[in-house]
């Protein structure tokens, strides 16, 4: 697994964000994976869910981003993907505990309605939050059943 490496990914909606956050990911030390989108171009919020789920099934990111108008749309085609467990956040608490209760290993959030600031510290949150396990560990694993 490339521990260091991030992938990203977008729709139009959150392209402008989608940038932001690479770049802060570079200025911190990690690896990105740029999965697209690259312009303002209208595209399809599923395909760069399905994206993401093939590049870390190959081991190519630990961890990943994903950006639409809302979060929303891009969330649940994520979930769809049975070794994704997406995270739709807008504030630095729903960043922490998606990975101290959830173990989120997708942070999704909504390039129309959070800052820049505000996701590049929920960004940051997420890569340095541990899952705590224990009580939470037989939760996640039912997704799986
Ligand atoms: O949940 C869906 C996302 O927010 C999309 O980014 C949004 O639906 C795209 O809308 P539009 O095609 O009007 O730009």
């Amino acid at each position: 697994m490339s521990s260091k490496t991030i992938a990203i990914a977008s729709d139009h909606g959150g392209v402008e964000l989608k940038a932001q956050l690479a770049k802060a990911l570079a200025d911190w030390g990690w690896g990105v994976l740029d999965l697209g989108t690259d312009g303002p171009a209208s595209v399809d919020y599923p395909d760069y869910a399905a994206k993401v789920a093939e590049a870390l099934k190959a081991g190519k990111a630990a961890r990943a981003v994903l950006l639409c108008g809302t979060g929303i749309g891009i969330s649940i085609a994520a979930n769809r993907f049975r070794h994704l467990r997406a995270a739709l956040v807008h504030d630095a608490f729903g960043a922490r505990m998606c990975r101290q209760h959830n173990d989120a290993n997708v942070l999704v959030m909504g390039g129309r309605t959070i800052g820049p600031e505000v996701a590049r510290d929920c960004l940051k949150i997420f890569l340095e939050t541990e899952f705590e396990g224990g009580r939470h560990a037989g939760r996640v694993a039912k997704f799986s059943e």
